[in-house]
């Protein structure tokens, strides 16, 4: 076993197809944009220059995460560490509202309805039917998941309690023996992580926003806690200005 501090990596993925139309997206697995794959591409220079060389990568089950962990390792000559990936580290599943769009929700139900649905800690989307057009529920990826595991929505919350099996079982052993942990996800995934990491509150978590493609670099404490609040964005005037960007979305269409 290592030593603490142990070295983890957050990256979200770079924009997507559907970041950049606006749209809910949590499960449907869209692409990257060319802005996404630069950003993928320069979240691996910024890792390079500040020397933090991942030594394994877990990613979840969708392409944005994919990508973006393989542009990003590419660039920073990384691209030949061990994988993993699991349907734990997804998007939130975003219920009827996947393939809707931010700004015209906003416009129907309002404010308090779309914030709550959009960042509340415990109140889902009404639920996606499993034979809907913008459904998972039947792709192959998602075949192992039991029913009654397998999501049809989403609130953060539940997605702190699928997601924490995985840190536990899968991640802090690898930080544990020492490696440099580069996690490649999501906004939401990655909001459930960083609440348990930072101790944030059921209540504060809601003004917590994640940029896209902006490496976040946490030291941790033997007790998995950060030796640094928070963490520190490896480019953080770029990080300023995205997590306000993400903040605003809904009020662009
Ligand atoms: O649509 C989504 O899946 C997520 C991330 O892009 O959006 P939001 O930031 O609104 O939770």
């Amino acid at each position: 076993m290592a030593d603490a501090p142990y070295k983890l990596i957050l990256l979200r993925h770079g924009e997507s197809e559907w970041n950049a139309k606006n749209l809910f997206t949590g499960w449907v697995d869209v692409d990257l944009t060319d802005k996404g794959e630069k950003e993928a591409i320069r979240g691996g220079e910024l890792m390079k220059d500040a020397g933090l060389l991942p030594d394994v990568v877990h990613t979840s089950l969708q392409k944005r995460a994919i990508r973006t962990a393989q542009l990003s390792l590419t660039s920073a000559d990384r691209h030949w560490i061990p994988v993993h990936r699991s349907w734990r580290l997804n998007e939130r599943h975003y219920g009827a509202l996947q393939g809707k769009n931010k700004a015209e929700i906003l416009e129907q139900f309002g404010e308090e309805q779309f914030m709550q649905w959009r960042r509340s800690y415990d109140t889902p989307p009404p639920v996606l039917d499993a034979d809907a057009e913008w459904s998972q529920y039947n792709d192959a990826r998602y075949a192992t998941i039991p029913p009654e595991l397998r999501p049809q929505t989403e609130c953060l919350k539940d997605v702190v309690h699928r997601m924490m099996p995985y840190w536990y079982d899968s991640i802090v052993p690898d930080l544990l023996t020492g490696r440099t942990v580069l996690v490649a996800a999501h906004g939401n995934s990655l909001r459930a992580l960083v609440k348990h990491l930072d101790g944030i509150s059921d209540a504060d978590i809601a003004g917590l926003n994640i940029p896209t493609g902006i490496p976040l670099a946490y030291e941790l404490d033997a007790e998995f806690k950060p030796v640094v609040p928070h963490g520190t964005y490896l480019d953080p005037e770029a990080a300023k200005a995205a997590i306000e960007a993400v903040k605003n979305q809904g009020k662009k269409k």
